[in-house]
C-alpha cells in the first residue's frame, strides 16, 4: 500500500468521517495501529490513543530481528501478526497529523525491522459519544512482517523463541525487555483480553530467566514514555504503568530517529 501522499491522496480510506476531528482543528490524520512495541514504545508524536482490536489475524513473535532487539549473530525475535480466519489482536490505535510520524515508522518499522505496511478496520475497546467513536469499526494503518522479509523466520515453538529471546539483545536493548513490556501493557491495559502465545511465551522466558540467573534489572532498560489511553474514560485503576498524557518527548533513542 503506497502511504506516501496519504495526506493527500483523496481516494484514502482515512477519509474525514474518521478523523473524529470534532474537537480538533481541521487537519487530515491517519490512526495507526501497534501490537508490539508500539503498545509502548511509539516513540512518534500523536493526538489520541485508544485501545481496541482488528480482526483476521494473531499475533506471533516469528519476525527475526537483527537489529533492535538482537544482531546477526544471535537474532532475536519480535511480534508479527499472522492471518487468522477468525483471529482478534488487541493493542492500540494511535492517531497523527502529518507525514512526521509516518516518515519515522518508514525507517524504524519497514527500513530496519522488515515490516511493511497495511490497512485494516480497527474496533475500540470503549465507544464514547464524546469522542464520536460509536464503536463502529475504522481503518487503520498497520505495520506486518512480509514472509518475503530476509529476517522472516516462521512458525517456530514457544521453547524456541524463549530461548532466542533470552538471548538476544540489539540496539534498542535486551530482547526479554521488549516481550515482558508488551505482557504488561496487556495485563495493564487490557485485562480482559486473551493471548495465550504471548503469555505462554513471557511463562517460559521468565522460567529460563530463573533457570539462567538472569536478574530482571540486567535486561529492563528506561521505563518507557507513559501513555494516556483512552482519555474519554474515566481512569480505571490507581495509577501505574501509564498516566499522564504526554506527547513522546524522546525519540526511539536506540535509533536516534
Ligand atoms: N509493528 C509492530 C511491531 C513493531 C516493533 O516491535 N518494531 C520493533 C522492531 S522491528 C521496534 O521498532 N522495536 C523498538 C524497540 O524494540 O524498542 C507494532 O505495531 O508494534
Amino acid at each position: 500500500m503506497d502511504i506516501e501522499n496519504i495526506f493527500e491522496n483523496d481516494e484514502s480510506p482515512f477519509d474525514d468521517q474518521y478523523n473524529n476531528n470534532e474537537k480538533e482543528e481541521e487537519i487530515p490524520s491517519v490512526w495507526v495501529f501497534g501490537y508490539g512495541s508500539l503498545c509502548w514504545n511509539p516513540g512518534f508524536e500523536f493526538t489520541k490513543c485508544i485501545t481496541g482490536y482488528i480482526r483476521g489475524y494473531v499475533r506471533r513473535f516469528w519476525q527475526g530481528n537483527t537489529t533492535q532487539r538482537g544482531t546477526l549473530d544471535k537474532p532475536g525475535r519480535v511480534a508479527t501478526l499472522v492471518e487468522e480466519l477468525e483471529g482478534i489482536t488487541w493493542g492500540c490505535a494511535y492517531k497523527i497529523a502529518g507525514p512526521t510520524a509516518l516518515d519515522y515508522l518508514k525507517q524504524r518499522e519497514c527500513k530496519l525491522g522488515g515490516y511493511i505496511v497495511e490497512y485494516t478496520k480497527f474496533y475500540p475497546r470503549i465507544s464514547s459519544s464524546d469522542y464520536r467513536l460509536s464503536g463502529e469499526a475504522f481503518p487503520v494503518l498497520l505495520y506486518i512482517a512480509s514472509h518475503e522479509n530476509d529476517q522472516w523466520v516462521g512458525e517456530e515453538t514457544i521453547a524456541s523463541l524463549a530461548k532466542h529471546i533470552v538471548d538476544a539483545r540489539g540496539s534498542c536493548g535486551h530482547n526479554i525487555e521488549y516481550l515482558l513490556r508488551l505482557a504488561t501493557f496487556m495485563r495493564e491495559e487490557l485485562p480482559d483480553a486473551q493471548d495465550e502465545h504471548l503469555f505462554e511465551l513471557e511463562e517460559m522466558v521468565r522460567m529460563l530467566m530463573s533457570h539462567r540467573n538472569i536478574a530482571l534489572n540486567t535486561v529492563m532498560g528506561r521505563a518507557p514514555q507513559r501513555i494516556r489511553r483512552d482519555s474519554f474514560e474515566e481512569p480505571r485503576r490507581p495509577i501505574s504503568f501509564e498516566f499522564t498524557s504526554r506527547v513522546p518527548e524522546t525519540r526511539l533513542r536506540c535509533l536516534n530517529i
